[in-house]
């Protein structure tokens, strides 16, 4: 007995008027339960109209998208669209009142019923996305970041079976982004929720996602786990997505020895040994670009410049010559 996939798309497409290469082509989406789905891609590769499109905010030209097996209506069928399941959150805030309190802006979304259940629900969204401190701010006062805190609160507070987060922490500062990431991933992990996250960030979606969907001109390229799409991508164009590779064509490749017959190699920094020992020192250090944890050194031999991590803090300064060992690369 086969069982009904949790939230499913079938053939879904949606081109905008007079837009041909715009929007999603016929794709096919399964989502599965409690867990997160990350959707990835360049910009204008469609995601945030796949998202909408989920989320029943776009009605799809062809196709349709089914909740545990109920079709969800989009906005030419439906005066409210969507399901009252799921919760989007997007970069914009709008619907944020700027003249109340953080409180106030999460509280309204329980019913005023039960008060002390409001009181009690309300403490602990704001307790696990640590924003109790936040509690009394008027929302016009707070940053951008903040109120996307606020967005995630509201949307979270009601208990959906499925949050759909459009770059929701775009404005989020680096130390907090981990924090509330990781936050997701507890509140995922307790309820069961289901999230469905679009994402530019790689740092973001590796550490984040189980699943990662791969979009490329409104049509799914692949999809993965993410260790499996980062350590072998099946495209060029993922590998370029999840990080800072260097792209070498065939011809740039051989100049460095490589014997390859594919139209291109990709070498990810972390997969090259430097040295200054070996007799060879064919490449010399142009930049040595301090990352916090980590130094980005660029190497250049014959006009080829490679991207290499090295975490020997001072080992290289610029205008050294040194060499070095590729342990693994991909061809495409
Ligand atoms: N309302 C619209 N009318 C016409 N074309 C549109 C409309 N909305 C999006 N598009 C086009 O459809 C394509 C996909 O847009 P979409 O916003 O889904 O991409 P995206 O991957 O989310 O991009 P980004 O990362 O830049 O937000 C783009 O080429 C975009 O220009």
């Amino acid at each position: 007995m086969t069982s009904t996939p949790f939230l499913q798309a079938i053939s879904i497409s949606k081109i905008y008027p007079g837009a041909q290469n715009s929007g999603v082509k016929e794709t096919d989406v399964t989502i599965n339960r409690g867990k997160i789905t990350a959707i990835i891609g360049e910009s204008g590769s469609g995601k945030s109209t796949l998202l909408k499109l989920l989320y029943g905010l776009l009605s799809p030209d062809t196709g349709e998208v089914k909740f545990r097996g109920e079709r969800i209506w989009g906005p030419a069928e439906k005066l409210i669209p969507g399901h009252d399941a799921m919760k989007m959150v997007t970069q914009q805030t709008d619907d944020l009142n700027l003249y109340a309190k953080v409180w106030d802006n999460i509280a309204i979304m329980l019913p005023h019923t039960d008060l002390k259940a409001k009181q009690e629900k309300t403490e602990k969204i704001m307790h696990q996305l640590k924003m109790t401190s936040m509690a009394d701010k008027q929302v016009a006062n707070l940053s951008g970041g903040e109120r996307q805190r606020v967005a995630i609160a509201r949307a979270i507070i009601v208990n959906p079976e499925i949050l759909l987060l459009d770059e929701p922490f775009n404005q989020v500062d680096t130390s907090f982004r981990e924090g509330l990431q990781q936050d997701i991933r507890q509140i995922v992990k307790d309820t069961g929720l289901t999230v469905i996250i679009v994402s530019h960030d790689p740092a973001e979606v590796l550490s984040m996602a189980d699943e990662l969907i791969v979009l490329k001109e409104g049509r799914i390229l692949e999809a993965g786990e993410p260790k499996t799409l980062y350590q072998q991508p099946k495209n060029l164009y993922t590998a370029k997505l999840l990080t800072n590779c260097t792209v070498l064509t065939n011809g740039e490749a051989r100049t460095i020895g490589l014997k390859t017959k594919s139209d291109h190699v990709v070498i990810y920094p972390e997969w090259i040994e430097t040295t200054k020992s070996w007799t060879h020192k064919d490449w010399e250090v142009k930049q040595v670009l301090f990352k916090g944890c980590y130094e980005d050194l660029l190497l250049a031999n014959k006009g080829i410049t490679i991207r290499v991590l090295n975490d020997q803090f001072g080992k290289y300064k610029e205008g050294d010559k040194i060499n070095l060992k590729l342990n693994k690369w991909l061809e495409y």
